[in-house]
């Protein structure tokens, strides 16, 4: 059996040399996008994974007052819990040469991702898609973004003819409600990177790849076999 095609792994036997590599990958992306649109934007993830990713981006030289920023998907919380994604990246992205980038939150602050939502979907159509660079992560279950196994709105967020930019999420093993861009939204983009460390975490992206026993339902294999954008997959143990 063969992996799809549209996948490529870059493998690095440190996590600091692989976030080095992966941050001018994504700098370079965001430069051809300023030269060429005189703007570009950015999705990145949350989670702990992306931190060194982050540091290292956010020393790239390039105009971030004209990069907008913002997530692939959002824990429902508010930026002072520890959890937010947002705090992540105002701690680890948003410093240094970086600072200066505009940051749109997913989180709006209302009671819940529902009601948030169409403040969020309202945000995220303002941007001028394609993105230039998306950079997901995934977690042991085979999650990315907010797709969870088991989550209320999967086959809606997976839909690739779907209609939503945004959705809400609940799933059992999510902490919290969560709002995800959907997977159509985050193909509109010129490059697709999957980050990704540890062990595990190869052998749950090599069983999604092959669709093998219970991996083929993890919902990371949609972003692994989709055919529209190809897939970096950014690899250190
Ligand atoms: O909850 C989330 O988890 C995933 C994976 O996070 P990690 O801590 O295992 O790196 C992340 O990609 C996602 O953005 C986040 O909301």
């Amino acid at each position: 059996m063969s992996a799809p095609a549209n996948v490529t792994t870059h493998s690095f036997t440190g996590c600091q040399a692989q976030a080095i590599a992966l941050a001018e990958r994504v700098a370079e992306r965001l430069r051809n996008g300023l030269a060429q649109r005189g703007q570009a934007v950015l999705a990145v993830s949350g989670g702990s994974t992306p931190k060194a990713f982050f540091e290292q981006l956010s020393r790239q030289a390039l105009d971030w007052a004209r990069v907008q920023v913002t997530l692939v998907d959002e824990r429902w919380v508010p930026e002072s819990d520890a959890r937010s994604n947002a705090r992540l990246v105002h701690t680890h992205l948003l410093q240094h040469a970086a600072a200066a980038a505009p940051f749109i939150p997913l989180y709006t602050g209302d009671a819940s991702p529902e009601a948030g939502l169409a403040r969020a979907e309202a945000r995220i159509a303002a941007l001028p898609l394609p993105f230039d660079a998306v950079v997901l992560g995934m977690g042991d279950d085979g999650h990315t973004a907010s797709f969870f196994p088991g989550g209320d709105r999967l086959a809606e967020a997976l839909d690739p003819d779907g209609s939503a930019r945004v959705l809400p999420m609940h799933a059992p093993d999510a902490g919290e409600p969560r709002i995800t861009l959907t997977l159509p939204t985050l193909l509109q983009t010129r490059a697709l990177y999957l980050l990704v460390a540890g062990e595990k975490k190869r052998d749950v992206l090599a069983d999604a790849r092959l669709g093998l026993g219970a991996a083929r339902d993890y919902p990371v294999r949609a972003v692994l076999t989709q055919q529209r954008v190809p897939v970096a997959v950014y690899w250190c143990p």
